[in-house]
């Protein structure tokens, strides 16, 4: 009925005025913590210590939307160093992320859609990760969120074909993805 209708149409837009003041907090926080607190709030989005100490250094941020600009900026100037950098806090896909850090968490979840999938896909992951260490020379990366099993297996053999140069290129990418999502993650509890 009507009356419902303004009734959904109400609760939401009180859903979406708390969802915004929440972010707001958090950016607040992140504004005013001491360096200490802030970088650790967004070192887990990436292992690269410089791209979290400048977004630090940078505050304060007038808006979230200001503060993720300037995140992906400062990965546009990402190379092999900060690809290898970043790829000791990234778990092999489909492997079990070992810990009890704040990335471990993070991986999991991510990669929660290949866990416990069908083990001929696990058992296909591990052979095409091998594939790609002894061809690459580093762990395959890739934006997991979002994907299931068999369109990361899909991605891996396809870029298995890549040249150095242009896989370089699309792990870089897929790092800026993980590390952006990240950090929206950070600004959206
Ligand atoms: N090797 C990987 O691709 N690891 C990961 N991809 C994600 O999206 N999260 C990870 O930890």
């Amino acid at each position: 009925s009507v009356m419902e209708a303004d009734v959904m149409q109400a609760v939401q837009a009180y859903t979406q005025t708390v969802i915004a003041l929440a972010a707001k907090n958090a950016l607040a926080e992140f504004n005013e913590a001491p360096e200490h607190e802030a970088l650790s709030l967004i070192t887990p989005c990436v292992a690269i210590p410089a791209w979290a100490e400048h977004l630090v250094a940078a505050r304060p941020f007038s808006a979230i939307d200001v503060l993720q600009h300037y995140a992906a900026q400062l990965t546009d100037d990402w190379g092999t160093t900060e690809l290898n950098q970043a790829l000791s806090a990234h778990p092999r896909i489909g492997e079990k992320a070992q810990g009890n850090s704040k990335e471990t968490a993070l991986s999991k979840n991510e990669q929660s859609a290949v866990d416990g999938q069908k083990s001929a896909l696990i058992v296909a992951l591990a052979q095409g990760n091998a594939e790609y260490e002894a061809r690459f020379g580093r762990v395959f990366l890739i934006r997991a969120k979002g994907r299931c099993g068999e369109e990361i297996l899909g991605e891996l053999y396809r870029r298995l074909k890549n040249s150095a140069v242009e896989e370089e290129v699309e792990a870089l990418e897929q790092l800026r993805q993980i590390t952006l999502l990240r950090l929206e993650g950070v600004f959206a509890q």
